[in-house]
């Protein structure tokens, strides 16, 4: 369990993180969401003991980071951005990892399978793509089999395949009762692998929800129909006190219904429905609404200017 209270960080005259308070909880992934410079990064680094809060205070567990005897056996994280300038291969990188934390030799081969880097173990880490290193940042973040895991854009770099394996990974380590707190800006697939999300834009907390209700908050809760009795549809959902907007050859919009009460009145007046889909906004586009006002980076003509688009150009991965 990770938790954060009343936590700010100020670099100077810069607002980095601001006054913020929430609980990243076991047993679920839970995505860390934001625009550039929303103080993502930064509010891992100080979970992490790497930089100090100006203000507040940060725990996992119940202790901060660096108060725990085996901190490394407590957090494994992934955080962006630094390369390993190694000519050592990823096996011996993993194995001096290990003999300065008290892990066992056997667990290197453990992470190396785990992660999928068995053809490319012997292989010298400087030489790996940027998806070999972010799997061998994975394999040293899971080194110590830590309890809490925080990730920041692990699927940066990773191919369709590799995406698919780290979302099935971090799904597999949060049933196991482990606490995942992930941050991407690949919405689609934060969508299907995290749980819960905390947003932030301009430092501040702007949401801590579930993903269902985040996206239910954003979603119009309009239902679409298409029935080849349009007319006698209409009328029908009209008397019951539907609201029907955009109707076209294709279907028709309703509003003031559920899903459930179209199914139902529609059965009863003997009308036949193709389809019955209640709108639900993507991830995407109730982030979007929610965030559209805190752009950092918004250049005039809203595109976003080279040097802070999404994801991060690092050259490996690597755990802190
Ligand atoms: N060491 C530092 N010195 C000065 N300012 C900093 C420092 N680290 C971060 N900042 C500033 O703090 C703000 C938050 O940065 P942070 O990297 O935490 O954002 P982020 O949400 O991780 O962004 P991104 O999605 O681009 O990685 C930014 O305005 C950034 O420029």
């Amino acid at each position: 369990m990770i938790q954060a209270s009343h936590l700010s960080k100020h670099y100077g005259d810069k607002i980095a993180v601001n006054d913020v308070s929430f609980t990243v909880r076991p047993g679920i992934v839970t995505g860390f969401l934001g625009p550039n410079g929303a103080g993502k990064s930064t509010t891992m680094r100080l979970i992490l003991g790497l930089d100090a809060p100006s203000s507040g205070t940060v725990t996992v567990n119940g202790k901060p980071f660096a108060q725990h005897r085996r901190p490394l056996h407590e957090v494994g994280a992934l955080l962006e951005a630094r390369a390993i300038h190694t000519g050592r291969s990823a096996r011996n990188h993993l194995r001096a990892m290990a003999a300065t934390t008290g892990i066992a030799r056997s667990r290197v081969e453990d992470v190396i399978d785990m992660v999928g880097l068995h053809d490319v173990a012997g292989k010298r880490v400087g030489a790996f793509s940027l998806g070999m290193g972010q799997r061998l940042g994975i394999a040293s973040a899971l080194l110590a089999d830590p309890q809490t895991l925080i990730l920041d854009e692990p699927v940066n770099g990773l191919d369709p395949d590799g995406v698919r394996w780290i979302r099935n990974l971090l799904k597999q380590l949060a049933a196991e009762g482990r606490t995942v707190f992930l941050s991407s800006h690949l919405m689609s697939e934060m969508a299907v692998t995290a749980d819960h999300v905390i947003v932030v834009g301009q430092g501040t907390l702007l949401r801590d929800q579930s993903m269902a209700e985040f996206i239910a908050a954003a979603s119009s809760a309009a239902v679409f129909v298409r029935s080849p009795q349009l007319p006698e549809l209409v009328g029908e959902l009209q008397r019951r006190g539907g609201v029907v907007e955009d109707v076209s050859r294709d279907g028709v919009r309703v509003r003031q219904l559920t899903s459930d009460d179209i199914g139902t009145f529609a059965a009863q007046a003997s009308i036949t429905l193709y389809e019955l889909s209640p709108e639900e906004a993507s991830l995407e586009e109730a982030y979007m609404a929610l965030t559209e006002s805190s752009l950092d980076y918004r250049s005039i003509d809203g595109r976003i200017p080279a040097g802070a688009a999404s994801g991060t150009a690092t050259e490996e991965g690597t755990a802190a």
